[in-house]
């Protein structure tokens, strides 16, 4: 259980109040779209849950861990459990693909591996069946460099899946795919949600979110103005989307 109280985050020289009130408990397996005009937060507000902007105010529980009163055990915790996808995903752009999913991130990945790049077979078998998953057998043996913006957010995918995420935050993470393709990966992380109690918490174009969310959070004036489950927005919660 996520719970959320009150973060309240100003950015800038300027220090403009992007997030002002934002309070929400969140279960296992909830798949959560945040809308909202540009510029009303929804990077903001998964930047300050993976813990990548300090946050001004408000409370933070995960699992009944205090987080931001106990930041070392609860950033690392963050760290660990959970995946934060950027709009362009953080790749080592000279390993392959299959290597960017098995070796993970630094929090994720004891040292030695990082080091030797030495993965077990069964890890392989589970790495080469996410990118299955996410339609990327065809590109494991690539460079990240090599591979379109589409298709290192499905790498990043895969790596935050083979590594256990419990959690996942994802900016935008179907565009510049083609319709299809988004589909699919959308598909898999809703899947897994319901499967596997993964929670996801991203930013997606209106349509796709009312088909595939579990939750829709309407973001305006640095607050969650709607906080709609089980149903499409009404014309009045989508009048300034
Ligand atoms: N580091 C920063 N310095 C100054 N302003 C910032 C900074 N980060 C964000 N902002 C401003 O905060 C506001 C919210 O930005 P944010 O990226 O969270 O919005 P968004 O809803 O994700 O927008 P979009 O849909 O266009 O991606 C914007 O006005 C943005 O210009």
């Amino acid at each position: 259980m996520i719970t959320v109280e009150h973060l309240a985050k100003a950015v800038g020289e300027d220090k403009l109040p992007v997030l002002r009130d934002i309070s929400f408990q969140l279960e296992p397996g909830e798949l959560v779209v945040l809308l909202g005009a540009s510029g009303s937060g929804k990077s903001t507000l998964l930047r300050c849950l993976a813990l990548r902007e300090k946050w001004d105010k408000g409370n933070f529980r995960v699992d009944g861990v205090n987080v931001r009163g106990n930041m070392f055990t609860g950033r690392r915790k963050i760290r660990r459990e959970w995946a934060y996808l950027e709009q362009n995903a953080e790749l080592n752009p000279n390993r392959t693909a299959l290597k960017n999913v098995l070796i993970g991130q630094s929090s994720q990945t004891p040292l030695w591996r990082m080091v030797t790049g030495m993965v077990r077979s069964d890890d392989y078998m589970g790495a080469m069946d996410e990118l299955d998953l996410l339609g990327l057998l065809d590109k494991a043996k690539m460079k990240t460099s090599q591979l379109s913006g589409g298709e290192r957010q499905r790498v990043a995918i895969a790596r935050a899946l083979v590594h256990g995420a419990k959690v996942i935050l994802a900016d935008e993470p179907v565009t510049g795919l083609d319709p299809k393709t988004a589909e699919s990966v959308l598909e898999t992380l809703r899947k897994l949600c319901k499967e596997t109690g993964l929670t996801v918490v991203t930013v997606l174009p209106l349509e796709l979110a009312e088909r595939y969310a579990t939750r829709l959070w309407v973001l305006e004036d640095g607050k969650i103005k709607h906080d709609v489950k089980g149903r499409r927005l009404t014309s009045q919660e989508r009048i300034h989307l």
